[in-house]
């Protein structure tokens, strides 16, 4: 059980607020903040003079209002302070929740985002998560995987902030996972191997929600931005293996003068975006769990159920597990200074307080596998210890004991093959992800794998294999060839009519050639090499008879795009380098090609053509199933969080 943390943050006085004259009326001793009623004079006396200050208690009360004075709270500072918290949170593997509230202006994006060269709690968060893992690894006592997603909510519609191609900017579905919990489906999530990575992501997240917000009126101050980290961490802890998966939510809430909707008439109410559901219900449900371990005390009121409106709105809906949940949460409440803004302070300092009471139930997300493993090895020492008493009085001959025994030797295998199977895992995927060259990630229901360097995609034409196999080709040479041949080959082939030593790739420059190896079987798009042949993206090689392969050079495809997208590539010209328009020359260039085939005759060409035109429909119609296959590599990446279930 853990109390919601609670700090206030007041910022500096504004143009417009000096503009006015205004007064100050924030004042913060300690962790206590107090606000003034400038309206009711001090020579009042008893009631009503205690009406005009009014004093509250938070975890933290940071005045960030003057960078001269002495008690001035840095963006440093409050990193120190929450930042770090929610660090060692991660690594425990406890899920975590940041999330600023305030009216518009009062500094909710300059907390968590910052400015530049000034960051907020983001950056440094991501910055310390990177800084410790590579402390960690140096030391290799435990692997790590982070993946970032961001997104918006905008009038209860969420959108992907993170999405390459915006095609399906709004709208995305919550949804709720019977295990997980309420998840965005189809929410791009972004494999991240260090802070540049992060720094690239919260760039591009945070110009497309500015963009928005230029053609949607003020957007920023309407709309919530949530950006999760999910990070996974895996060790072994005294012989035992130990995986956490914790999510980290850093959230900056939309103006909190949305969520009254006392206020709203007229036109305000016909703006819709004006009233924000999300912030409305969000003060609904910190009511309800407020109220909720208030009453815990009480033995009455602790039978009555007290509804806890989450599904009221999307924002409350996918932080219910922050909120009163399985999740360390700090709430901070950002104010203004200024008298003129008395009423928006006054109401968020005592939202804050109220959010004070929210009781939140945070444990270590294990995963299930290595629960499972050390559930057995619990199991173990308890069944060694009631053989170690057996002995002692002459059980042992006993069939008790020998089952005993034997279930023990059977759990010790068992515990042996899962640890193994579980270390070998991890270590696969961390050391495929670890070539800087290649990143995963989500698009849609598909899988996408990028890579920087040129290279073949395996179009395998069994029917039954399920994984899709792609080769780097590296700066240099890589050699092709059976397992039998006499120097050791790079790329290990089989099948009809491939050579011990076939052809080899050369990689020069980022000019990609093959070449043959003495009479070795090549082809580029349907047609017979036998000489060295430079390649072009989308280019399809087949190597014997069965090895064809697709080539990508995403150098090239890059140059090709931009030419494509000015109007420079004509479809004509494009349409060469695609892979289906390849197959289809692949079947006309085999039918003008009789030096194939030139030793059977005329009929045994038709047959041979009409055998390869089906093999060419068989291998379009596998592309079919493509997608399929990159699902495939999603289950081979995610292996290990279902390998043994
Ligand atoms: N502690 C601070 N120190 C210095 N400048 C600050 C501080 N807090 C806020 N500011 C400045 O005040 C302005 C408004 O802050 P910010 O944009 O963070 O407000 P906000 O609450 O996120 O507003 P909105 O709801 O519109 O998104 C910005 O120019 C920001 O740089």
């Amino acid at each position: 059980m853990a109390s919601v943390r609670v700090a206030v943050r007041v910022r500096p006085m504004n143009r417009r607020e000096k503009d006015l004259t205004a007064k100050c009326i924030i004042k913060m001793e300690g962790n206590k903040t107090s606000i003034t009623n400038l309206k009711i004079s001090d020579g009042n006396a008893g009631e009503v003079l205690r009406d005009r200050i009014k004093t509250f208690t938070y975890d933290f009360s940071y005045d960030s209002m003057d960078s001269k004075s002495s008690p001035f709270v840095s963006q440093e500072k409050v990193f120190k302070d929450l930042g770090s918290d929610v660090l060692r949170a991660a690594f425990e593997g406890y899920n975590a929740c940041v999330f600023a509230y305030g009216q518009t202006g009062s500094g909710k994006s300059y907390t968590m985002m910052g400015n530049p060269g000034d960051a907020g709690l983001i950056p440094r968060f991501c910055e310390g998560l990177f800084t410790r893992i590579a402390a960690t690894t140096r030391w290799d006592e435990a692997s790590f995987r982070a993946e970032v997603s961001y997104l918006e909510i905008y009038n209860e519609r969420v959108r992907d902030l993170l999405r390459r191609k915006s095609t399906q900017t709004y709208n995305l579905r919550v949804r709720e996972h019977p295990k997980d919990g309420p998840y965005v489906e189809d929410l791009s999530k972004h494999l991240v191997q260090n802070y540049s990575d992060v720094e690239e992501l919260m760039e591009a997240g945070n110009i497309n929600r500015t963009t928005a917000s230029t053609s949607m009126n003020d957007v920023s101050s309407r709309s919530h931005a949530i950006f999760t980290i999910n990070f996974t961490q895996a060790k072994f802890d005294s012989e035992m293996p130990s995986e956490t998966v914790s999510k980290i939510h850093l959230v900056d809430l939309a103006g909190s003068e949305r969520a009254d909707a006392t206020g709203a008439t007229g036109v305000r109410l016909k703006e819709g975006g004006n009233i924000n559901k999300s912030l409305v219900t969000l003060g609904n449900v910190i009511s309800a769990l407020a109220d909720m371990s208030q009453d815990g005390g009480n033995t009455n009121l602790k039978k009555k159920a007290v509804f806890v409106p989450y599904r009221d709105s999307v924002l409350t809906w996918l932080l219910k597990d922050s909120l009163g949940g399985n999740s360390k949460t700090i709430m901070i409440a950002n104010v203004s200074p200024a008298d003129v803004n008395y009423g928006e302070t006054l109401s968020t300092l005592r939202y804050a307080n109220r959010a004070k009471n929210i009781i939140n139930k945070p444990t270590i997300n294990e995963d299930c596998n290595v629960r499972l493993i050390r559930e057995l090895r619990n199991e173990i020492a308890r069944l060694k210890a009631l053989l170690v008493q057996g002995n002692q009085i002459a059980l042992l001959d006993s069939p008790t004991a020998l089952s005993m025994e034997e279930k023990l030797h059977q759990n010790e295998a068992r515990v042996l093959e899962l640890t193994k199977e579980w270390t070998n895992k991890w270590n696969e995927t961390q050391n495929i992800l670890k070539e800087e060259t290649l990143a995963l990630r989500k698009e849609g229901i598909g899988v996408v794998l990028d890579s920087e360097l040129p290279h073949l995609i395996g179009i395998d034409d069994d029917l039954l294999s399920t994984g899709i196999i792609l080769y780097h080709l590296k700066e240099g040479r890589t050699y092709v060839g059976r397992e039998d041949a006499s120097t050791e080959q790079d790329i290990i082939l089989h099948g009809l009519d491939l050579e011990s030593e076939h052809c080899r790739f050369e990689n020069q420059n980022g000019k990609v050639t093959l070449v043959p190896l003495g009479r070795a079987q090549c082809s580029v798009n349907g047609v017979q090499v036998t000489e060295r042949s430079q390649l072009n993206q989308g280019a399809v090689i087949l190597l014997g008879r069965t090895n064809m392969f697709r080539f990508n050079h995403p150098k090239e495809a890059a140059k090709l795009r931009e030419k494509r997208k000015s109007g420079v590539l004509s479809t004509f010209s494009l349409s060469m380098t695609d892979l289906s328009t390849s197959c289809e020359n692949l079947s006309t260039v085999m039918l003008y090609n009789p030096g194939l085939f030139t030793e059977k005759g005329p009929v045994f060409l038709r047959l041979e053509f009409e055998r390869q035109q089906r093999e060419e429909l068989e291998k379009l119609e596998l592309k079919r199933y493509k997608s399929e296959k990159l699902l495939a590599i999603s289950s081979f990446f995610c292996i290990w969080k279902s390998g043994f279930s």
